[in-house]
């Protein structure tokens, strides 16, 4: 294994595991720390963990276990990959596991670029933007669980970090690799360490590729992997080969605990032609919806020939005012346990096919399955990857919140069925 990384959320890790795939690298997404050595053959690994929102020192334990073991495989190169909407809050978890790996590595610095231009996250002069919105207007101040309300991506890190946060302006990326790395090196020498680095094309981050030939650490979204895979090419180290993928049609089911705007917008296409039944903490906490209710009524569908929706997925004030009754980490955990076990459910019930909203909402999906590594397929969407399960036949796509167009759900499934892409 070449290049080790670890992922923050299960989705995120799936979106750098297309980037590396489609780069050329045979590549694999483990569901949490392995117990055991990787598989032959393998260039890229990805440890997918649900680090993004629980207490900061889970976050660090977790995540130098993961490190351990992708040097254990012979990493020589280690990716933190974190949201290209560079979700966290004051407390983490950027901030602190990018301090951790770093001191375990005993790296003197790390590029932070979440930049994803296909997607429309660019950064400039260390502002985040979506599209044409800065990162605190386009819709991630709302988000359930880690509201994002600042764009300056430097001011957001430094609270979180005790490296010191540096910056590396578009003008230095544009002037090309050399210029690059050497301001890195600058930053670092002037204490700060957790260099930001502009990026608004995917150039941009192909050059951020190029200077990183050969550094231990980097952080960021799926778009700093870009680069990475040519360094390791000419040196001679992929074997060129991908991994068999194939897609097979069989029952299928939708779970979307996304309450991002994109995920709402699909939720709402997909209503027009299919059955959805809309979940809500309030019912599940009151015992009045269950994970087992929820299947007979899902299975019943599919038994007609349907793909059923389980979706909690809600307006901000919705989410707002079912935070104020209960909490904000009772509401998730009754949605995510809601999820994990209606997945669990519907696997044992003959499902095949399943898309899932939601980064949170995948992790807890794919552990609640007690899958142990991912095989991935073909581009679904920019950012979403088909998968397969290792070790039986079931075939997922896990979208990241804010990913896919309006048609998403209908696509994921037809590519998971086997149609081509
Ligand atoms: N109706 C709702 N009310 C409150 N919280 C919700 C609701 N629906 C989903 N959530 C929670 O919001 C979080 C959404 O996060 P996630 O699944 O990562 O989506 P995204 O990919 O859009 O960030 C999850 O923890 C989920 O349990
Ligand atoms: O970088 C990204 O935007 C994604 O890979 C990602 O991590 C998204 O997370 P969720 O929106 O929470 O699914």
């Amino acid at each position: 294994m070449l290049l080790g990384c670890i992922g923050d959320d299960f989705t995120g890790s799936s979106d750098l595991a297309n980037t590396l795939a489609k780069g050329g690298m045979r590549t694999v997404q483990y569901c949490g720390v392995p117990e055991a050595p990787a598989e032959p053959g393998v260039e890229a690994g990805i440890v997918a963990l649900k680090s993004r929102t629980i207490a900061a020192d889970a976050a660090v334990a977790q995540s130098l276990r993961a490190l351990d073991w992708l040097l254990a495989q012979g990493c020589r190169q280690i990716l933190f990959k974190i949201c290209s909407t560079f979700d966290s809050t004051p407390e983490g978890n950027i901030g602190p596991v990018a301090d951790a790996l770093m001191a375990r590595l005993g790296a003197p610095h790390a590029i932070v670029c979440p930049a994803f231009p296909a997607t429309g996250r660019t950064l400039y002069q260390g502002h985040l933007f979506v599209g044409d919105r800065l990162l605190d207007e386009s819709g991630m101040e709302n988000h359930p669980l880690t509201p994002m309300r600042d764009a300056d991506i430097r001011r957001w890190l430094a609270p979180q970090t005790i490296a010191g946060v540096g910056h590396v302006p578009f003008a230095t990326v544009a002037a090309g690799p050399d210029a690059l790395r050497g301001a890195v090196e600058a930053e670092a020498a002037g204490g700060r360490r957790l260099v930001v680095v502009d990026a608004i094309r995917d150039a941009d981050l192909v050059s951020i590729g190029r200077a990183a030939a050969g550094m231990q650490f980097l952080v960021g979204g799926s778009g700093i992997a870009l680069g990475l895979p040519e360094n390791f090419r000419a040196g001679g180290l992929l074997s060129g080969g991908g991994a068999a993928w194939e897609g097979a049609p069989g029952p299928a089911a939708i779970l979307s605990g996304s309450c991002s705007g994109a995920t709402r917008e699909q939720v709402r296409r997909y209503r027009e032609s299919a059955p959805v039944l809309d979940v809500t903490p309030d019912a599940l906490l009151s015992g009045e919806m269950t994970g087992e209710a929820a299947a007979t009524w899902a299975l019943q569908r599919i038994g007609e020939g349907a793909v059923p929706l389980a979706a909690s997925s809600a307006d901000p004030a919705v989410v707002t005012e079912a935070q104020a009754r209960h909490g904000r980490d009772r509401a998730a955990a009754a949605i995510e346990t809601f999820f994990a076990d209606l997945a669990r459910r519907l696997e044992a019930g003959g499902v095949s096919r399943l898309v899932v909203a939601g980064g949170e909402t995948s992790g807890a999906v794919v552990e609640g399955l007690g899958l142990s590594a991912l095989a991935i397929g073909p581009e679904i969407a920019p950012g979403v990857p088909a998968l397969r399960a290792a070790d039986r036949p079931l075939r997922l796509a896990l979208k990241s919140g804010n990913f896919g167009g309006p048609d998403f759900f209908a696509e994921a499934l037809a590519v998971l069925g086997g149609e081509a892409p």
